[in-house]
């Protein structure tokens, strides 16, 4: 300050937490950050911490500094904050740890530390570990993480395009951390993650799933597991979300929950979000969020024709917006909406209902021929009957239309599952080919 004050061209950097570089994870072996990752995954265990996590990977932070001396015209006099704008929360961060092949246990803080005390004598990062912890908080609290202080980063960040870094501020994401775990893990500073060993062809792809609560969007989800997909489960109801994640995680799959009400555009870029984090990217969304209640267009009950627009046309519209940039960004992806017999056919009982479907339809191909030319595929599938919770007749719906209309206990429905493999069928195409529209039925039901 007492140069630049005598007139001197000087820059101020001041620096954040410094990550490992993004090559190699080359990394300070005393930053707290390190050996909080090493205590976790040494230990198996995740303390409950009020933590959110900034740091910069050590060579953005010296590009940074190298171009910024090479325009020193430009750039003198301005102050560059050197800190991540987007931390991450420590929950998050045990949760990616979780899906990417470490088992973790979640335990009281205090918990932690004794579990600590008794690895640190054959464990020397374990033991440095508890000696910051010690100097940070001589107590044994935990509150020092919930105190830490960030920095205004604006000024930097409005700057990177000058200094040629046009992609901005490196995101704390999936495939940072994947970097991170990998190479520390080669030069033995991290214990290995347990591998996906599905080895479907899908593997490698990251599916987000709709409705994977229940029915058909919950046969999609394991289907895609199974192939090697690690799936990211959205709907609203968390318990069943939860049951869900735990049978393809028994099955040696990759799976979180993200839950989100789709009629809530903020709630579903939320679940995208999460899912970019824990897994990365989507490559494929298939829709299956939906609601199917018997009313005739003059029984009056408005209540379930406005829900039946909201869920099945507004929530597929937030979600296709929601991953769409992401797709497009990319040059690739696949959408696969459940529409249904009913968006190829009026059913009566089911005026709004075939309406919505007819959305459904009308929308994707409309999508379809925006999205193709960028690298996307866009999938309508159009089951019949299918045997889930969806056939069945709410309290408060037009129970005589269901009486008359519905083909329960008529003939053989579809199960779940026969849907999925229509679905895994569209997916695992090469890339040249577009399965744009699937109509699978009972056999003995056919419109
Ligand atoms: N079953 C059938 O015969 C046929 C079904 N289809 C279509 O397939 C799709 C799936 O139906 P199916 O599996 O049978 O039905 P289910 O009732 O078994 O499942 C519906 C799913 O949608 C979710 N959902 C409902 N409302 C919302 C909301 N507001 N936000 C987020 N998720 C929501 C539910 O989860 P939660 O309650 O936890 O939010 C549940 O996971 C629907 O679009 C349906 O129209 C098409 C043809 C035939
Ligand atoms: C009209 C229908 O019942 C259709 N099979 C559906 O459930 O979407």
């Amino acid at each position: 300050m007492k140069a630049r004050a005598r007139g001197m061209p000087v820059i101020v950097y001041r620096l954040g937490n410094q990550a490992g570089d993004r090559a190699n994870a080359a990394w300070n072996p005393q930053d707290l950050t390190l050996l909080m990752l090493q205590g976790v995954l040494r230990s198996g265990q995740a303390p409950r911490l009020n933590w959110r996590l900034e740091f910069t990977p050590v060579d953005f932070t010296s590009e940074v500094i190298v171009r910024a001396m090479a325009q020193l015209s430009l750039h003198a006099g301005k102050i560059f904050h050197l800190v991540n704008p987007q931390p991450i929360s420590f929950d998050l961060l045990c949760d990616w740890l979780s899906v990417s092949g470490y088992t973790l246990r979640r335990v009281d803080y205090a918990d932690w530390l004794v579990e600590l005390r008794q690895l640190a004598e054959a464990c020397q990062p374990i033991a440095s570990l508890l000696r910051l912890l010690e100097e940070l908080a001589p107590s044994g609290g935990s509150q020092y993480f919930g105190q830490l202080s960030t920095f205004d980063s604006r000024q930097l960040r409005a700057a990177l395009p000058s200094l040629g870094l046009e992609s901005g501020y490196p995101a704390i994401e999936s495939s940072l951390l994947a970097v991170y775990v990998a190479r520390l893990a080669e030069r033995g500073l991290l214990p290995r993650a347990r591998r996906n060993t599905s080895g479907g062809a899908l593997l490698g792809k990251v599916a987000m799933v709709t409705g994977a609560s229940s029915g058909i969007g919950q046969a999609v989800a394991q289907a895609l597991a199974r192939d090697g997909c690690q799936v990211a489960l959205v709907a609203r109801r968390a318990d069943q979300l939860e049951q869900v994640r735990q049978g393809i995680l028994a099955a040696q799959g990759v799976a979180v929950a993200c839950p989100a009400d789709v009629t809530s555009r903020a709630e579903v870029e939320a679940a995208v979000a999460r899912c970019r984090s824990l897994l990365g990217q989507p490559d494929i969304l298939v829709n299956s969020a939906g609601v199917m209640y018997y009313t005739r267009a003059f029984s009056g009950l408005t209540h379930l024709t406005d829900r039946t627009i909201d869920v099945n046309c507004r929530g597929l519209v937030h979600t296709v917006e929601a991953v769409l940039p992401i797709m497009l960004d990319r040059g690739g992806g696949h959408i696969v909406n459940l529409s249904s017999d009913a968006g190829r056919a009026p059913f009566p009982g089911l005026a709004v209902y075939t309406g919505s479907k007819f959305f459904v339809e009308g929308y994707s191909r409309a999508l379809r021929l925006e999205v193709a030319s960028r690298g996307l595929r866009v999938t309508c599938v159009q089951p019949g009957d299918v045997r889930t919770p969806l056939q069945a007749c709410r309290d408060d719906a037009d129970s005589e239309a269901h009486k008359e209309f519905s083909g329960q206990g008529k003939y053989t429905m579809l199960e779940p599952e026969d849907v999925a493999r229509a679905i895994l069928y569209a997916v695992q195409q090469p890339p040249h080919v577009g399965v744009n529209e699937i109509l699978v039925e009972s056999r003995e039901a056919p419109i």
